[in-house]
């Protein structure tokens, strides 16, 4: 087993939505990125690269190479779970937290476990999505942006295979040709 864990920060700027789990979800500001901003997954993806000891995300998604500008961040996640795959391992249970006043989660939090879940190869129950304030203390507090924590637990399920570093498409069929107890 081998666990992992992920936090990341997003300040808000111009905008009309934000995109957390995958999730466009409308709010009063967008937030400030080199890709979509999507603050969960970008904490997820560092969780479970930190879980393979594989370095963090900007490590292979430099923020400087303009190939991942404006990316929608389930790209990153994909390419995760295919390291994942290919080092042997399956997702045993994530737990993500996501920190802001506004926007509220609650309601879009099921959706964002379905995102994440397909992405990963995983069930729906093995992914958690909780919220938080910090009672309008500290940056999340001002509503000056979002910040997300998350934890992984990987299990070594099946034996360590090859994957190339492919586009969405094939990444998604690899991990959903791989079944979550196999
Ligand atoms: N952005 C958020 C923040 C919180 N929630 C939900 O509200 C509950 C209470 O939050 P406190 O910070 O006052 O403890 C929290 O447990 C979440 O269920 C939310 O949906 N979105
Ligand atoms: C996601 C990447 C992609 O270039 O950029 P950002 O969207 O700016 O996100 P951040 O969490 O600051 O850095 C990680 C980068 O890999």
């Amino acid at each position: 087993m081998r666990i992992g864990q992920g936090f990341d920060v997003h300040a808000f700027g111009a905008g009309d939505y934000v995109m957390l789990g995958g999730v466009r979800v409308p709010h009063t500001h967008g937030l400030v990125a080199h890709s979509d901003g999507d603050v969960v997954i970008h904490a997820l993806c560092d969780a479970l690269l930190g879980a393979l000891a594989l370095g963090d995300i900007g490590r292979h998604f430099p923020p400087t190479d303009p190939r991942w500008k404006d990316v929608g961040s389930r790209h990153f996640l994909l390419h995760c779970a295919a390291l994942m795959i290919e080092h042997g391992y399956a997702l045993a249970n994530a737990d993500l937290t996501v920190v802001c006043e506004r926007p509220r989660i609650g309601p879009h939090a099921q959706a964002m476990r379905e995102n994440l879940a397909a992405d990963m190869g995983c069930a729906v129950g093995d992914v958690s999505v909780k919220a938080t304030t910090t009672e309008q203390l500290g940056f999340t507090g001002r509503g000056e942006g979002i910040a997300a924590f998350a934890v992984v637990l990987l299990e070594r399920r099946r034996p360590a295979i090859a994957v190339e570093p492919a586009d969405p498409p094939a990444l998604r069929e690899l991990v959903a040709r791989v079944e979550p107890d196999a």
